[in-house]
């Protein structure tokens, strides 16, 4: 089964277009574990169990893992999401770029390592860097496209006056990624709920892909504004939230607080399907 099927099935079945984010900080965990890095599993492993059920995929943020040396406790984690959820899909959010043969490795790092369904890249060194990632058949890749963080304008926001019809850098990359880069037909593109009208000029421009939109829940983009300018019936949107759910309590009801969050959120981002 391809990525995006994943992605379609997940959604159908659990009614949602709602990401769970698993950026494991051990200095914020409840009581019992907090502190300890050798219990990023099994913090992460109760919010997983708390919403998997609610989530279109999971997206475990690879520098939460790797700054604790805690990577096999990634591996255990996705094995863990595969056997207790198959049918949701992974996206490890690794952000990655680089020349083609460096390039090689971190694909084979984030799809046979980690099994990951897909992954987050940078587009900032062009198409060859993209490639290797394209290779495996079936798995996806979103590029960074307009991010959610203010500093994105610095260079995303860019007008190219080479390129013809001179449009922005996101633009562009919107472009690219919807029609010459897609080579195996799985490459989306990541843009922040914190910028509604943006993610509308991406979905005009990127009509079918797959938007990975964070930026709901900590960092304050609104989830229905994001779902009006983003989500078609035909194209979906993976809206993720991290904090807001894995930090929605700092007591031994953790997993249940993390849970009436994401639903919550599940919720209101059906709700604005209108
Ligand atoms: O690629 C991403 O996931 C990403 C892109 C972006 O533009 N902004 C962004 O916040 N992210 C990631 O999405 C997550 C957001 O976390 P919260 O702000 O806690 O919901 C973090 O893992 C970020 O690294």
């Amino acid at each position: 089964m391809t990525f995006l099927e994943m992605l379609q099935g997940a959604q159908g079945r659990n009614r949602s277009m709602l990401c769970v984010g698993l950026d494991p900080e051990p200095t914020r965990f409840p009581a019992q574990l907090k502190g300890d890095a050798q219990r990023i599993f099994d913090f992460c492993a109760r919010i997983v169990d708390a919403t998997g059920d609610l989530a279109i995929a999971f997206k475990p943020q690879i520098a939460y893992f790797a700054a604790h040396r805690a990577e096999l406790q990634l591996e255990q984690l996705v094995r863990h999401i595969r056997s207790s959820f198959p049918h949701v899909p992974v996206i490890l959010d690794a952000k990655r770029g680089d020349i083609g043969s460096t390039a090689e490795q971190y694909a084979k790092e984030a799809f046979e390592r980690y099994d990951a369904d897909a992954v987050t890249l940078s587009p900032f060194m062009g198409f060859d860097s993209v490639q290797p990632y394209l290779k495996y058949s079936g798995k996806g890749a979103f590029l960074l496209c307009r991010t959610s963080n203010p500093g994105g304008d610095d260079l995303q926001s860019q007008r190219l006056a080479s390129v013809p019809g001179q449009p922005l850098l996101y633009e562009h990359i919107a472009q690219l990624a919807q029609g010459p880069w897609n080579l195996n037909g799985q490459l989306g593109l990541v843009v922040g709920a914190t910028y509604p009208a943006e993610i509308e000029r991406v979905r005009t421009l990127a009509p079918t892909l797959p938007l990975l939109i964070p930026g709901v829940g900590a960092q304050g983009g609104d989830a229905a504004a994001t779902v009006k300018a983003g989500w078609r019936p035909d194209a979906p949107i993976v809206v993720n939230s991290s904090r807001a759910i894995l930090y929605a309590s700092s007591g031994a009801d953790f997993a249940d607080a993390a849970r009436r969050e994401a639903l919550r959120t599940r919720d209101l981002l059906e709700a604005a399907k209108g």
